[in-house]
């Protein structure tokens, strides 16, 4: 133990005594006890700005060095060997590739279908899925009095929206209101796994197999694999420039096409990487416009005034405070809670003062990084939509902000999450009154992301809104609507 504490550069760096001498002292704080997120930022209010976590790994919290880490082309710290627990069949894959001309290639090779542009291109059918979840909350809560488990409704919505963005088709949770063949399910019992297998990845070439076997990856490898084949077969008849159909079209520099194994990991990252995230990013954004009654009514008249029932993205952008109650949410909840390891790179790097041998882990948690009051100011814990609507501060949260991560690595779907997120919460608002339920069950854990648990609310339809079927009688007079 002394030797693997002391031997080491590393040796200077603050932290405490057991986690510079063992990996236990995370798994405890990681897995043990599910609140890492808050573990580690009070290490940085304890410790300062760099601190060592794990015999060789640091973090970091530091909104200035997030240019040193996260940067683009080649300075960019390579990803750290325990993205290599995800899915290998050989293929390169965007989310976990760890070489870096590599992964410019790869990514170059289908990030025109990412843009803004492009993402807006798809409007009608975020539409149609945010049509098919309001309907069903609709149905089966505001016509019924139940309450609704939101943390589970939540999924269904995003699942359907990536299934329908990915393969043209969603995979239908909403409208059949409920877990289709317990894939969710399963795929939950994955997540509570990961932290397990990422802090101790040497568990995961024994139990990689049978946890595929059980989980709910089965259900998605048969899903995706299916319409893969079907894509293959069949060609696109829909006609839909779904994302599926933009990685069958997406071309390398030199003018070859993805391979199938390629497409196929695509797929999965995705499927991977979006719903959970965005789920939990919509759960929290109820919380907060329900726990600030002022930002609610300040939202709910900007909405009313669109005049409108169904706005378009167009309409939606001349409200700011709708994209601030977004991004302020991600913000302050950042869905994606472990520290985005990197290693770093031949020869070392000095980062806050400190000398780091090269593939020293890395990492700067958003959770950290958005709680640095020196950097941020003394309240930047509340929930202030407003910082995003001042030009000088939306800058600077965009530059140091680490939601969504930054440089080359940073997420490809944030324009899909930005978009979903602001059109739903639209939605809600416009179609219904909504409130929690037993507050005291909420509760936060982290699984690498950090997820919401327990959360229940109750809809009801809104007086005067598009569901509204006693607009215009004497019950709710057309006034009531503007
Ligand atoms: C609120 C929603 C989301 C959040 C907070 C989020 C967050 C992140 C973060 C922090 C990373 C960087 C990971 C790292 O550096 O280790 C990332 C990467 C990624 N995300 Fe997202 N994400 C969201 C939604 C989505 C959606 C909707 C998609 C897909 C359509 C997506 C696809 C990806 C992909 C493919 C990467 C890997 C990019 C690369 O390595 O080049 N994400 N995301």
């Amino acid at each position: 133990m002394y030797r693997i504490r002391n031997d080491t550069p590393l040796k200077d760096i603050p932290g405490p005594w057991f986690a510079s001498c063992s990996p236990l002292y995370r798994f405890w704080y990681a897995v043990c006890r599910s609140n890492y997120h808050h573990d580690l930022t009070n290490l940085h209010r304890k410790y300062g700005n760099i601190v060592r976590i794990a015999p060789n790994e640091v973090s970091i919290w530091d909104p200035e060095v997030v240019s040193e880490i996260y940067s683009h082309g080649d300075q960019t710290y390579p990803k750290c060997d325990m993205y290599d627990i995800a899915l290998p069949n050989g293929y390169f894959n965007l989310a976990v590739e760890r070489n870096i001309p590599v992964h410019a290639a790869g990514r170059r090779a289908i990030a025109k279908d990412y843009s803004m542009t492009a993402t807006l291109k798809n409007e009608q059918y975020f539409d149609a899925v945010i049509n098919d979840f309001v309907t069903a909350l609709d149905k089966n809560f505001a016509q019924t009095g139940k309450k609704c488990n939101f943390t589970v409704w939540s999924e269904y919505f995003t699942y359907d929206m990536i299934t329908d963005l990915v393969f043209g088709e969603s995979f239908g949770f909403c409208k059949a209101a409920r877990d289709v063949e317990g894939g969710l399910r399963d795929l939950r019992q994955m997540l509570n796994l990961s932290p397990f297998l990422s802090y101790l990845p040497w568990i995961w070439p024994i139990t990689q197999m049978e946890i595929i076997k059980k989980s709910g990856m089965k259900y998605y490898a048969r899903c995706i694999q299916r319409e893969i084949t079907k894509r293959v077969d069949q060609g696109n008849f829909s006609g839909r420039n779904d994302l599926l159909q933009g990685l069958f079209d997406s071309r390398y520099q030199d003018g070859h096409a993805l391979p199938l194994g390629e497409i196929t990991n695509h797929a999965y990252i995705f499927i991977l990487a979006a719903p959970d995230t965005a789920s939990v990013a919509l759960r929290n954004i109820i919380i907060n416009l329900c726990r600030t009654p002022a930002v609610y009514k300040e939202l709910m008249e900007s909405l009313v005034n669109l005049n409108t029932a169904k706005p378009t993205w167009n309409d939606l952008s001349k409200i700011p405070l709708l994209m601030a109650v977004v991004k302020e949410t991600l913000r302050l909840h950042p869905p994606a809670g472990f520290s985005l390891p990197r290693a770093v790179p031949t020869g070392g790097r000095t980062v806050c003062d400190k000398f780091l041998p090269e593939n020293t882990t890395v990492g700067m948690s958003a959770w950290c990084v958005h709680a640095n009051k020196e950097f941020w100011g003394e309240d930047t814990l509340e929930f202030k939509p407003e910082r995003w609507m001042d030009p000088t501060q939306a800058y600077k949260l965009e530059r140091y902000g680490m939601t969504f991560g930054q440089g080359s690595r940073a997420c490809l779907g944030k324009n899909i999450a930005l978009v979903q997120l602001v059109k739903v919460t639209a939605q809600i608002l416009l179609n219904f009154e909504f409130g929690l339920l037993n507050e005291e069950k909420i509760k936060e854990v982290f699984l690498l992301l950090v997820v919401v648990d327990g959360l229940d609310v109750w809809f009801k339809r809104r007086p005067g809104g598009p569901l509204d079927d006693t607009v215009g009688t004497e019950k709710t007079p057309l006034s009531t609507f503007v």
